[in-house]
């Protein structure tokens, strides 16, 4: 059974009597250890489709499964706790506290399902050593670089052992550098069966992922799966998809 299905999925937002079509007709299925890239251009629905399995915005028809629960029916306190025990989030802007050390913004998910002090320190000590942050555990957010703020982040996201990492633009504030270390991370978490699924405007970014899915007018329009291609061969390839959708957009 795949970890997370998605079965004509529809989402309209009502503005000033009008009626945005943000999702028209969504399906598809992700499995377990599985990590998919999701482009588009600006507009097309990507947020949308992020927020929607995120339980965070409600889906107009359609249905949402993970592991055969139906997100949709969820109560709002349901679906809080299904968040915070499911799932892991990585933004671009980090969405860390200032008012908390980087080891207690880390923990903030495993406080809120109450769990132990020993058991938060024994998960923290090895993805902080994988992440590289074991020195700066005791600095604020604010007292660390970029790329170490999003690495707290992902230490955050991860520390739950979320059955699904949500990722949206979790490089867009990122220089090359400290891009390329987020996505090796990315790479090695999901080598140990970490599901990811990655809303990205960069085609650099996508590369890593197995698969992408072109958004377009709320509809995945295209698909392509990196299979036994090198990164730079699937590089090539999203970068001519995306190519291609832009002239297509641009006649029609
Ligand atoms: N709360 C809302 N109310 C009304 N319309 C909305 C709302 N949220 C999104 N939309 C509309 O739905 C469509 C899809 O928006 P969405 O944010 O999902 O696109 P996106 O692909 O994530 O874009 P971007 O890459 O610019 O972030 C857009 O036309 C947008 O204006």
């Amino acid at each position: 059974m795949p970890l997370l299905t998605l079965e004509h999925v529809r989402r309209v937002f009502k503005e000033n009597s009008q009626q945005v079509v943000a999702l028209k007709d969504i399906s598809l299925s992700v499995k377990a250890g599985d990590y998919v890239a999701i482009m588009g251009e600006s507009g097309a629905g990507k947020t949308t489709l992020l927020n929607i399995i995120a339980t965070l915005d409600k889906a107009s028809s359609g249905t949402i499964k993970l592991e055969g629960q139906n997100l949709n029916e969820l109560t709002e306190r349901n679906a809080a706790k299904f968040r915070r025990e499911q799932l892991g989030f990585v933004f671009q802007n980090f969405n860390l506290l200032n008012t908390f050390n980087n080891r207690d913004n880390i923990f903030l998910p495993l406080v809120l399902a109450k769990k132990s002090h020993l058991e938060m320190a024994k998960r923290l000590a090895p993805l902080a050593a994988q992440l590289e942050i074991t020195p700066i555990l005791d600095r604020f957010p604010y007292e660390i670089s970029g790329g170490q703020r999003q690495r707290v982040a992902a230490a955050r996201a991860l520390i739950t052992q979320p059955q699904l990492l949500l990722a949206d633009e979790p490089t867009g504030a990122l220089d090359s550098h400290n891009a390329a270390g987020l996505l090796r991370l990315f790479d090695q978490v999901n080598d140990q069966g970490q599901t990811i699924l990655m809303v990205t405007h960069s085609a650099v970014t996508a590369s890593y992922s197995k698969r992408t899915l072109f958004i377009k007018d709320g509809v995945i329009y295209h698909e392509l799966i990196r299979g036994d291609q090198d990164k730079q061969d699937y590089l090539t390839k999203i970068t001519q998809s995306l190519t291609a959708l832009a002239s297509e957009e641009a006649r029609s």
